[in-house]
């Protein structure tokens, strides 16, 4: 696995200046030439990230919108995993990503607290949250998603007794075969730039300390169970499997 690589910031408006510098990444006024280079850019007022036009790829942002536009209500194996519709449970989205995870679980009404620890993530992840906060299908939902840039072990050690979650999920970078264009996309994306989760075997160990009812992990079908530890239910669809650690029922 190579590793992972460093985006550059195109400078394509005032903004890109303060972005560069509050990321600590290179700004520059072209795209540049290596074929994988991803560029990191303020385009029609959303953030994104991409590879230069050449390679005929549209550039991912975060876009709570679309996310509620694919929901299916009802149908989600991550309700069933998290608690069930009547749960209005507190969350850990301990590996939060660009939160469509987090959306969905805020969507069913749980608080979810995001901890991304990638600075490039995590300033995708704020710009569509603020988007969706002044988005009226999404404001409501947004008003349930707060974001950490930190890492979760570190969020999690620190908790007081009082404010640990109801429920940590976790949803570790694994390499995966994603069925759709989009999932790939993304995913060769989180590759590139994040690598591999390799850490999170402890991090589970440490939400299933810190959780009060349940930890939950976002696996592929097929996956070994992270860090070995088998869990006490599993609830498998085609695409994924969540596997459940509980601790402690929920009130009825
Ligand atoms: C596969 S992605 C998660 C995708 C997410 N579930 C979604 O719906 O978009 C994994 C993300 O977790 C982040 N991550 C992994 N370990 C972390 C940790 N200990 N603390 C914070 N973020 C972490 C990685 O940087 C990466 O962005």
């Amino acid at each position: 696995m190579s590793a992972p690589s460093v985006p550059l910031v195109l400078n394509t408006t005032s903004a890109s200046v303060e972005l560069a510098r509050s990321l600590g990444l290179r700004l520059v006024d072209e795209w540049s030439e290596q074929p994988d280079q991803l560029h990191v850019f303020f385009d029609e007022g959303r953030l994104v990230i991409g590879l230069a036009p050449h390679n005929r790829e549209n550039p991912v942002a975060v876009d709570f919108e679309l996310s509620l536009r694919n929901r299916h209500p009802g149908k989600e194996l991550l309700l069933k995993a998290v608690g069930g519709s009547r749960n209005r449970a507190t969350v850990l989205d301990a590996t939060a990503g660009l939160g469509r995870d987090s959306f969905l679980m805020a969507s069913y009404g749980c608080t979810v607290t995001m901890c991304e620890r990638m600075p490039v993530v995590a300033a995708l992840l704020a710009d569509g949250l603020r988007r969706a906060g002044r988005s009226y299908d999404c404001a409501e939902i947004a008003s349930r998603m707060d974001l950490r840039q930190e890492n979760a072990a570190a969020y999690l050690a620190g908790l007081a007794e009082a404010d640990c979650p109801d429920v940590v999920y976790l949803d570790p970078m694994f390499p995966v075969s994603g069925k759709s264009a989009l999932v790939k996309k993304e995913m060769r994306l989180f590759h590139s730039l994040v690598g591999l989760d390799e850490d999170s075997g402890v991090l589970l160990d440490l939400a299933l300390q810190r959780a009060r009812h349940r930890v939950v992990v976002k696996r592929p079908p097929k996956a070994p169970y992270l860090g070995e530890r088998k869990p006490q239910l599993s609830i498998a669809g085609k695409a994924v499997r969540f596997d459940i650690y509980p601790l402690k029922a929920f009130a009825k």
